[in-house]
C-alpha cells in the first residue's frame, strides 16, 4: 500500500475515533451534571429523610442504621462523581491526541493481524469496543520494547507469544492526522528527535510517546524491592521516575493512592517543575517533599541548618556511626532509665511525671518500649479527657465565661456540639447549652496540654539523644543530626506512623548521606524504593556512592536491581560530547545522540570589566523564545553577580531556596538550586582556572553544563579551568 493511501485510511481511522471521544464526552459531561445534582438534592433532603429518634433503643438503633446507609449512598455518590470527573479528564487529554503509536501484532494460530491504538489513557465505548490502549497497559510494552518479529507481553495470565509486525509512531493533533513513521529497531527515532529539538519550558513535560527502551524497563519494573539507577545527567532519571509512578498507579490501582508514595525531591523549586507531569497523564500527584521538609516534620520545632550550608558543611563524626550507636542504645533503654517531664499550665500540674512512671510500670516488659510509651500516650489523652470533664464541673468557670467577650462567646458557641454533647437532635435547655458551652472553653484552655502529649513532650528525647551519642544537639540542627535525632524518636516512640507509604522515590540520591539514607531503609521498611541519581553531580559536601546505596539497602533481605542510564536526552550533540569529555571521555561510557547543535562557547577574557561586558551582551541577545541561565557556585556569588551587572532588567535573580520563580525568561542562580532543572541557554559564571580545579568543583562545572538544551557558554577570566581544555 502507497504513503498516500495508508495516510488515508490512518485519517480516517483517528476521524472516527475523535468522533466517538467526542460523542463520549458529550455522554460524561450530562452524567456527571446529573450526578451534582443528585448529590445537591441528597444533601438538601438529608436532614428531613434522617431524624433522630432517640424515645427508646430500639428507635436509637434504627435510626443510627438509617444514618449508615445514608453515608453509604453519599459515599457512592461522592465516588461516581470523582470517576465521572476523571473520564472527563482522561478525554480531555485524548482529545489533544487520540494516540501516538500503532501496534500490528499476529497471535499464534491466527491469519489476521490485530490492531491496537496505544495513547495517554485508555478509552472504550459503551460497548465495550476498544479504540485506544493506555500506554501502561500490558500490550503497549510491545511497542516500547520495539522488537519487531516473535515476541511477546506480559498480560494478567501469563506470557503471550506474539508476532510483532508493524510498530508505527503517529503524529497528530485534535483529529488531523500530521505525521507518521514505521520504526524497526532504529534508537534515534524521528519523533524522538522532534521532541529533543523543541525549546525548554517552564515546567518538565512527559516522555510518554518517546518513553526509550532502557526506560521503559525501569518504569515497568515490579519485581525489585528496590530500584536503583544510576544515570548521567540529561539521561531521563527524573521523567522516567514520575512516568514510573503513574506506572504504579495504574498497575495497582485497586490497593495504591497517590498519597501513599513518597517522592523525595533535592528542593523545593524542583517540586514545581514537575508538578504538571502527573496530572498530565491523569494521575494526581503524590506526597511531595525534600528531606529537608521530612526531617522538620519529625524535628520537633528545631531549627535545621539552610540547604547552602550543607554545601560546605563537613561533620567530623561519621554520622552513620551515630545512627547505630542510638539503635544500640535504644535496644538496651530500661523503662527505669526513662525522665519524664510534668505536663503542668501555669503552676498548675494537669499529668505528674511520677503517674506517668507508675502507669509505665504496671505495663508488662515483654512487651517493646514503644508500644508501651504509645500505650502510655494513649492512656494520658484519656486521663486528660476526665481531668477536664471534672474540671469543667467547677464553678469557677461559670465566672469565666461570664468575663468572655462577646466575641470570644459567640465563637464558642458557633463552634457546633462538642464532644462531650449527648443531647444532639433534640432541643436543649439553657443550662446544659452553659454546661456544653464551659465544656468547650475548658477544653480549649488545656489544648496544649492535648499537643504536648501527642508530641512527647513529656519524654525528654533531647537528653536522650545526648545520652546516645554523647553530644547534645546543636542549633540549628545539621540535616545528619535531624536525621539522628528523627530516628531516635522513631525508635522510641513513632515506629506506627510510616507503614501507610508503599513507595519512597528519591530523586538526586548521591546528595543524601549514609546516615540519612539509612534512616529511610530503617523507617520505610515496608516499602518498595526506586533510588535515582548521578555520582557526577555530587555537589553536596555530604553524599554517597552508588556502590554504597547499594549495600546501605541490600540488607533485610531486599531484591535490589542496579541500572545505568548513559545517554543525555537534553543536551545537544556538541554539548553531550562536551559533557563526556568532561567525565574521562571513552571510559565514562557515555553515549551520545549526535543530533546538531551550536558548538559550547569556551571564551578567553582578560579582565573583569570585559567580562561584565561579556555578559551583558550574552543577556542582551537571548532570543524570545529561549530560556538562559547564567549559573554560579553559591548563592552570595549569584547576588553579588546580579550587582555586578547592575540589576539587569528582565533577568531575575535566585538565591534564595524559600524565594523560588521560574516563570521569568533569563535567571541568575547558584548550581545547587538548579539542579533537577534545565534551560536552552547555559553561562557558567568564569570557568577559569582558580575557580574550577578541585573533584569537586568539576562536580559543579559538570552539573551546570549540563542544564543547557542548546547553548553552553563557558567565558573564563585569563586562565581556563583545565578541564575545559
Ligand atoms: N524518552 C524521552 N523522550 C523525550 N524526551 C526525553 C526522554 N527522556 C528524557 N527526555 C528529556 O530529557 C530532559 C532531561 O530529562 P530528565 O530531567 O528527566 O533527566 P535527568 O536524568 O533527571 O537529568 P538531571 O540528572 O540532569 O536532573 C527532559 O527535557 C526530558 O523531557
Amino acid at each position: 500500500m502507497t504513503k498516500k493511501t495508508e495516510w488515508e485510511l490512518e485519517q480516517a481511522h483517528l476521524a472516527m475515533v475523535y468522533e466517538k471521544l467526542v460523542e463520549m464526552e458529550r455522554k460524561v459531561i450530562n452524567e456527571a451534571e446529573e450526578a451534582d445534582e443528585d448529590s445537591r438534592s441528597f444533601l438538601k433532603n438529608l436532614s428531613e429523610d434522617v431524624r433522630m429518634n432517640n424515645s427508646s433503643a430500639a428507635d436509637s438503633f434504627e435510626s443510627l442504621i438509617q444514618v449508615e446507609q445514608k453515608n453509604q449512598e453519599l459515599a457512592q455518590l461522592n465516588y461516581k462523581r470523582e470517576w465521572l470527573e476523571k473520564q472527563k479528564n482522561n478525554i480531555k487529554q485524548l482529545m489533544a491526541g487520540p494516540y501516538f503509536a500503532k501496534l500490528s501484532v499476529l497471535y499464534p494460530e491466527e491469519t489476521e493481524t490485530d490492531e491496537f491504538y496505544i495513547g495517554v489513557a485508555g478509552f472504550s465505548d459503551e460497548n465495550h469496543e476498544q479504540y485506544v490502549y493506555d500506554w501502561r497497559s500490558p500490550i503497549a510494552n510491545l511497542y516500547y520494547e520495539n522488537n519487531l518479529g516473535q515476541t511477546s507481553y506480559e498480560a494478567p495470565m501469563g506470557e503471550v507469544p506474539v508476532d510483532l509486525k508493524n510498530r508505527r509512531q503517529l503524529k497528530v493533533t485534535k483529529n488531523k492526522l500530521m505525521d507518521f513513521f514505521d520504526t524497526s529497531t532504529a534508537i534515534e527515532d524521528p519523533m524522538l528527535l522532534e521532541v529533543l529539538n523543541e525549546e525548554s519550558s517552564v515546567k518538565l513535560q512527559d516522555i510518554t510517546s518517546t518513553i526509550q527502551k532502557e526506560q521503559n524497563a525501569i518504569i515497568r519494573d515490579t519485581k525489585s524491592d528496590v530500584l536503583i539507577v544510576e544515570g548521567i545527567a540529561g539521561s531521563g532519571k527524573t521523567s522516567t521516575v514520575l512516568q514510573r509512578i503513574a506506572f504504579l498507579l495504574y498497575r495497582y490501582k485497586d490497593n495504591l493512592r497517590p498519597e501513599q508514595v513518597l517522592l523525595l525531591s533535592p528542593n523545593p523549586m524542583f517540586s514545581k517543575y514537575i508538578e504538571e507531569v502527573l496530572p498530565s497523564l491523569g494521575e494526581k500527584n503524590p506526597r511531595q517533599m525534600t528531606y529537608r521538609d521530612l526531617m522538620r516534620t519529625r524535628g520537633k520545632n528545631h531549627h535545621i541548618e539552610e540547604l547552602e550550608s550543607q554545601l560546605t558543611n563537613y561533620r567530623v563524626m561519621d554520622s552513620l556511626e551515630n545512627m547505630l550507636e542510638i539503635e544500640r542504645y535504644v535496644g538496651e533503654l530500661d523503662a527505669t532509665d526513662l525522665d519524664f517531664q510534668s505536663l503542668t499550665l501555669g503552676s498548675e500540674v494537669v499529668i505528674s511525671a511520677k503517674w506517668m512512671r507508675q502507669t509505665l510500670m504496671a505495663l508488662p516488659k515483654e512487651v517493646e518500649l514503644y508500644r508501651r510509651l504509645g500505650y502510655l500516650q494513649e492512656k494520658m489523652q484519656e486521663a486528660l479527657m476526665s481531668y477536664i470533664k471534672t474540671e469543667s464541673r467547677k464553678p469557677k468557670w461559670r465566672n469565666e465565661l461570664e468575663n468572655l467577650s462577646n466575641e470570644e462567646y459567640n465563637q464558642l458557641f458557633s463552634q457546633g456540639p462538642g464532644r462531650g454533647d449527648k443531647s444532639k437532635g433534640r432541643e436543649k435547655n439553657e443550662d446544659e447549652q452553659i454546661d456544653q458551652i464551659i465544656y468547650k472553653l475548658v477544653h480549649r484552655r488545656y489544648s496544649v496540654i492535648r499537643k504536648a502529649i501527642k508530641s512527647y513532650r513529656w519524654l525528654d528525647l533531647d537528653s536522650h539523644y545526648l545520652l546516645a551519642v554523647g553530644m547534645p544537639l546543636e542549633q540549628p540542627m545539621s540535616l545528619d543530626q535531624a536525621t539522628e535525632f528523627a530516628y531516635l524518636n522513631y525508635l522510641m516512640v513513632d515506629r506506627g506512623n510510616h507503614t501507610q507509604t508503599k513507595f519512597v522515590v528519591l530523586d538526586e540520591v548521591q546528595d543524601y548521606s549514609e546516615a540519612q539514607l539509612y534512616f529511610l531503609a530503617k523507617v520505610y521498611g515496608k516499602a518498595n524504593f526506586t533510588l535515582v541519581g548521578d555520582g557526577y553531580q555530587s555537589i553536596f559536601a555530604q553524599g554517597t556512592t552508588f556502590s554504597r546505596v547499594e549495600a546501605l539497602f541490600a540488607g533485610d533481605k531486599r531484591r535490589v536491581t542496579s541500572v545505568k542510564l548513559l545517554k543525555s536526552y537534553r543536551s545537544s550533540g556538541p554539548i553531550s560530547h562536551f559533557m563526556k569529555h568532561l567525565l574521562g571521555g571513552d571510559e565514562s561510557g557515555v553515549e551520545v545522540i549526535d543530533r546538531p547543535g551550536k558548538e559550547p562557547e569556551i571564551k578567553e577574557i582578560l579582565d573583569l570589566d570585559s567580562y561584565l561586558n561579556y555578559l551583558k551582551v550574552r543577556l542582551a541577545s537571548c532570543q524570545v523564545d529561549q530560556r538562559q541561565v547564567i549559573l554560579t557556585k553559591d548563592s552570595n556569588e549569584a547576588r553579588k553577580l546580579y550587582q555586578q551587572l547592575n540589576q539587569p532588567t528582565g533577568v531575575t535573580l535566585i538565591a534564595d531556596s524559600t524565594k523560588l520563580d521560574l516563570s521569568g525568561q533569563q535567571f541568575i542562580m547558584p548550581i545547587h538550586l538548579a539542579k533537577g532543572l534545565e534551560f536552552d541557554v547555559v553561562v557558567v559564571h568564569d570557568a577559569s582556572a582558580k575557580r574550577f580545579a578541585s573533584q569537586h568543583e568539576l562536580n559543579l562545572l559538570y552539573t551546570a553544563s549540563s542544564r543547557a538544551m542548546h547553548e553552553l557558554y563557558l567565558p573564563y577570566i585569563k586562565k581556563p579551568s583545565h578541564f575545559i581544555v
